[in-house]
């Protein structure tokens, strides 16, 4: 049962200032650099809700919560986001203590079932202030970073192998990305497995590949194209059945060699043990809208851990401040093994912070400031507001 823990009652007043006086959404809108095209959907925008904490000290923590093509990658959009958390996620918290994480997130688990994208937004507002209150980034509120910089993956995702390769060619001589996931399953799987072996053929030894079929294939289909995708190199291919067909995964990694990927299979921590039970995935893309923010994100990594399965940094095209969130809990997991792919700053058009994340030699780098470590540039939230 939950305990009624409110500051009153605790006898915690709000002598620290951390009480939670305000919490207020916004959907965002950014148009990105080129069409990025999954296997059930394609985009040239992306959606944000920046949702603000505002704590009785007078500081703010800032979370975000990413979509991808509306409500198609998962069911949440940004619309549904901003309502549940105005609506059902806000009162049940506000009055509440900030740095009391745990029962917080109780709170909205009994206030909403799921809607784990709007619960990681409020949630990294909470990291936020609370670290920027304490002077510390969110990472040391989560156990401390092992790391403060991550091998960064870059998708190719347009869907025309000519321009796939050209860009890719730029990544690497930035020195930004040496390694790229590219989104297949749009096309017919003879035509992605023809561009698989072009980009093989053009990037031959310089670059790591992997792919992410976003649930589109059936068994058959993911038998005929796993030996082919090994055959040009492939090193990881993800979430090539729906997530449904768990036992599918299971059946089709007794005979791949080339390691799989959960994700949209696994979002809770039921998800990873039943996951690791069946033997359906070596590796799991961790994400906070999946998760339910950066405390599910551990406790997911946590599962997935003592089933043997590998961790990934994963994304949803995140702007600088949801990629911050994601990079605070991904520095303090001791085997990010098959490193992250926090791009989604740079397939922007522009950003919401006055410091965007930073790259550099094929990395990602740990913003170092307090909380999540950037800080909302107002004049682009106003900028990129759907509504004043
Ligand atoms: O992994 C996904 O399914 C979602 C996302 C991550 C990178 C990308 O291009 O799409
Ligand atoms: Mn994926």
């Amino acid at each position: 049962m939950l305990e009624t823990m409110n500051t009153h009652q605790a006898g915690a007043s709000s002598a620290n200032g951390l009480d939670i006086v305000e919490i207020r959404s916004q959907i965002i809108d950014i148009p990105t650099v080129r069409q990025h095209k999954l296997s059930s959907l394609s985009t040239t925008q992306q959606n944000y809700v920046l949702v603000r904490v505002r704590t009785s000290n007078g500081v703010e923590g800032i979370g975000e919560a990413a979509t991808l093509g509306g409500p198609r990658w998962s069911e949440e959009s940004v619309e549904s986001i901003k309502a549940t958390v105005d609506r059902y996620l806000a009162p049940a918290v506000l009055g509440e203590r900030a740095d009391r994480f745990e029962h917080v997130a109780a709170l909205m688990d009994r206030a909403a079932k799921r809607n784990t994208a709007a619960k990681s937004a409020v949630e990294s507002a909470l990291f936020d202030a609370v670290g920027k209150t304490l002077g510390v980034p969110a990472s040391t509120l989560l156990g401390g970073a092992v790391r403060d910089r991550m091998r960064v993956f870059w998708t190719l995702a347009s869907g025309d192998v000519g321009q796939e390769i050209d860009e890719a060619e730029q990544k690497l001589a930035q020195r930004k990305h040496n390694a790229f996931k590219v989104k297949i399953g749009a096309q017919e799987p003879d035509a992605d497995m023809r561009r698989m072996e072009r980009l093989a053929a053009a990037l031959d030894g310089r670059a790591t590949l992997i792919v992410d079929a976003n649930q589109a294939w059936d068994e058959t289909t993911a038998v005929r194209c796993l030996e082919r995708l090994h055959a040009v190199g492939v090193t990881l291919v993800e979430q090539p059945l729906p997530a449904w067909n768990v036992a599918g995964m299971a059946r089709l990694r007794g005979r791949a060699q080339v390691p799989l990927m959960a994700d949209e299979a696994i979002f809770s921590e039921h998800d990873a043990l039943a996951v690791g039970a069946a033997g359906a995935a070596d590796v799991v893309s961790l994400k906070l809208v999946k998760h339910g923010g950066l405390l599910g994100t551990k406790r997911v990594a946590a599962v997935a851990e003592a089933a043997g399965i590998g961790l990934y940094g994963g994304c949803l095209l995140e702007s600088s401040v949801g990629a911050a969130a994601h990079l605070q809990v991904f520095a303090t997991l001791r085997n990010l093994d098959w490193h992250c792919e926090h791009f989604g700053p740079q397939i922007l058009r522009d950003d919401l912070v006055t410091a965007p994340i930073a790259y550099d030699n094929f990395e990602v780098l740990l913003p170092s400031g307090p909380g999540l470590g950037v800080v909302l540039d107002e004049e682009k939230v106003r900028h990129y507001a759907r509504e004043a």
